[in-house]
């Protein structure tokens, strides 16, 4: 049995359906994220593990305890949200004691609990101060020291990087995952940062508008996104419409931009005719010499990211993005023609209008 498990819960504000039928089951160590644009419905329901917010229907279970209308305090829960400060007349010390206090946990034991978690996020020498002699980063850390103090069964973050800037945010990334990693606490984490979401987590929960449209590890999400959304939310994604020539196993062609790709890995019901919906990575693209690739294209922007170089190529599948490892090579010029290839295997059908078994097109049938 999981350690954490929604079932069915929803929430409504008024007519509102903030969130849908939520169900997902955590195992104990998990570091989940919650990933979906604003408003999809990430904090609320996060809140409603918390107990902060009512359920509307649905049922939330703990370790085999139903918690679903469970006060607050007694979930026993750790707490990082972003609005979740720190007490500014205490120091960091009294700040990660807080909670310990609160369970009336004795001074000799509490003081070696909190050398214990100030040592955990590097921090044992900053007992003394007070927060706002810390840094952004440095407090987030004394957040988290305190949430993790109670030795809590769930952790719960919300954004807890997202006033950080980039650089920091990213080394506070690797911490908050390592820091896991040491504790083993299961944790979940709302973030709309995709790529946060993907470094971090063993499994991502994308959420679209209160629902969850997939459930999965971060390469899989990356690799085989579920839906059209997510391909783009989840990196980039060169979209290209065709429809299908014909499906031979798990094979198909497909007519794009008047050229015949295939598609590798579909499983049957694609007829012929259907239209389809393609994805294609950018950095599995790759630009080859003008008339030795699958075509041609004519680059027409380049922008430097400084490990990559970004290429839009005007192909006739459209306009292309491409992205390049800046390995010190002769860059593309605008205005340059180049050809454009990639491995079958890295064209995805991102969705397609299916028909019923009784009229695909079976293998049989094209053979
Ligand atoms: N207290 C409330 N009363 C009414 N509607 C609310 C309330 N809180 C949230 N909502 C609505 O519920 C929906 C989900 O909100 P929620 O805050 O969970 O989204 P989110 O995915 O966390 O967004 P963000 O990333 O912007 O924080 C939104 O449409 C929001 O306007």
């Amino acid at each position: 049995m999981s350690f954490l498990t929604l079932t069915n819960v929803s929430k409504f504000y008024g007519d509102t359906q903030a969130v849908s039928s939520f169900n997902l089951s955590v195992e104990k160590g998990e570091f989940i994220s919650l990933l979906g644009p604003s408003g999809c419905g990430k904090t609320t329901t996060l809140q409603m593990i918390a107990g902060f917010e009512s359920v509307s229907g649905g049922r939330i279970e703990l370790d085999g305890r139903d918690i679903t209308h469970a006060k607050p305090n007694t979930r026993g829960l750790g707490i990082v949200f972003q609005t979740y400060a720190l007490f500014p007349h205490m120091t960091v010390e009294q700040n990660v004691a807080f909670g310990l206090e609160m369970r009336k946990i004795p001074a000799a034991e509490r003081r070696d609990k909190v050398a214990q978690a100030l040592a955990l996020v590097h921090l044992e020498k900053h007992g003394k101060r007070y927060p706002r002699e810390m840094s952004g980063g440095q407090r987030q850390r004394v957040a988290l020291a305190r949430a993790l103090v109670i030795q809590p069964p769930v952790l719960l973050l919300d954004e807890p990087l997202s006033n950080l800037d980039a650089k920091l945010r990213e080394e506070m990334q690797f911490e908050l995952r390592d820091i896991q990693r040491k504790v083993g606490t299961t944790t979940i984490m709302v973030t709309h940062d995709q790529s946060e979401a993907m470094s971090i987590s063993d499994r991502v929960v994308v959420m679209e508008a209160g629902h969850v449209t997939q459930v999965d590890r971060p390469l899989s999400v990356y690799e085989h996104p579920a839906n059209r959304f997510i391909s783009t939310f989840v990196g980039k994604a060169n979209l290209l419409e065709g429809s299908v020539l014909r499906q031979a196993g798990d094979h198909a062609d497909i007519d794009a931009g008047g050229m015949t790709l295939t598609l590798e890995a579909v499983d049957s019901g694609l007829r012929s005719g259907a239209q389809v919906l393609l994805g294609l990575r950018p950095e599995k693209i790759k630009c080859v010499a003008a008339g030795k690739g699958r075509c041609d294209g004519q680059v027409s922007q380049r922008f430097f990211l400084g490990s990559q170089w970004m290429y839009s190529i005007v192909t006739p599948l459209g306009e292309l993005t491409v992205l390049i490892a800046n390995d010190g090579a002769d860059m593309l010029e605008p205005g340059q023609s180049v050809g454009i290839d990639w491995n079958d295997h890295n064209l995805r059908l991102v969705s397609a209008n299916r028909t019923t078994a009784a009229t695909a097109i079976s293998a049989a049938e094209v053979a």
